[in-house]
């Protein structure tokens, strides 16, 4: 019943909210945990070892078992389609993948460029609205790309939007809603079914209790 947990925890803007979540669903995470510059974190009190990665390479890990379970946007799990499965909608750091571009322009031209972090969700995007365009993979700032003419228009995270006004852009389509979500490594769910199970559940009502309380 007791296996040892590995995690993959997404280091950036997730990982405060997702440690809040793990503590609220009474796991004792050392103080350490918050701002250590160490990758491996043992929590020998719970049997948990975190592991504190990208956030884009989470399900790598879990998809090659190094890890059992990690936290990992809906945006990276569109991107990197891995063969994991999702088990909770974890309702942290909400924010939606939009098209956006400079204000009063046209995308009439013969395959426009389309700047872009997440270049298999965007190609899929515009392939469902049947238009041809040629994908630019950048790194981050991808509101640059239109300011400076590199491309039409961008497909990147809004969440407040400050930073399309600050940049002089606006929105054009919202793709889709994006949380984070706890996902599995399947053959990890076969063999530690009962301590998955039991983690799951007691997410599942910290997740529940927030919701109702909003
Ligand atoms: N502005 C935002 N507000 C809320 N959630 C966001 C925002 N930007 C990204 N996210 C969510 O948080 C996840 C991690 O974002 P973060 O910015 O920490 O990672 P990243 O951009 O991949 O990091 P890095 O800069 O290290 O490449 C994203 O995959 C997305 O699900
Ligand atoms: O709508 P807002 O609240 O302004 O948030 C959206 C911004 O947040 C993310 O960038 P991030 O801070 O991760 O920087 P990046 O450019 O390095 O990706 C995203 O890529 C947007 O640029």
């Amino acid at each position: 019943m007791n296996d040892m947990l590995t995690i993959a925890m997404p280091k950036g803007r997730i990982f405060e909210e997702a440690a809040d979540l793990l503590r609220d669903a009474g796991f004792r995470l050392p103080a350490e945990f918050d701002d250590s510059r160490k990758l491996i974190i043992d929590v020998e009190e719970e049997n948990f070892r975190f592991i504190l990665a990208k956030p884009m390479d989470v399900p790598t890990y879990v998809e090659h078992g190094v890890a059992d379970l990690g936290i990992a946007g809906k945006d990276v799990m569109l991107e990197e389609e891995r063969d994991v499965y999702e088990l909770l909608d974890l309702h942290i750091s909400a924010c939606y993948l939009a098209v956006a571009g400079l204000p009063n322009t046209e995308l009439n031209e013969i395959a426009p460029r389309i700047a872009t972090k997440y270049p298999n969700v965007a190609a899929a995007y515009f392939r469902e609205q049947g238009s041809q365009v040629e994908i630019i993979k950048l790194n981050g700032s991808i509101e640059l790309a239109p300011i400076i003419g590199l491309t039409d228009r961008i497909v990147d995270i809004v969440s407040t939007g400050k930073t399309l006004v600050e940049n002089g852009l606006v929105e054009y389509e919202r793709i889709v809603d994006i949380t984070s979500r706890l996902i599995v490594n399947p053959a990890s769910y076969r063999l530690k079914d009962l301590r998955i199970g039991e983690l799951v559940a007691r997410l599942q009502q910290v997740v529940n209790t927030k919701l109702l309380s909003k």
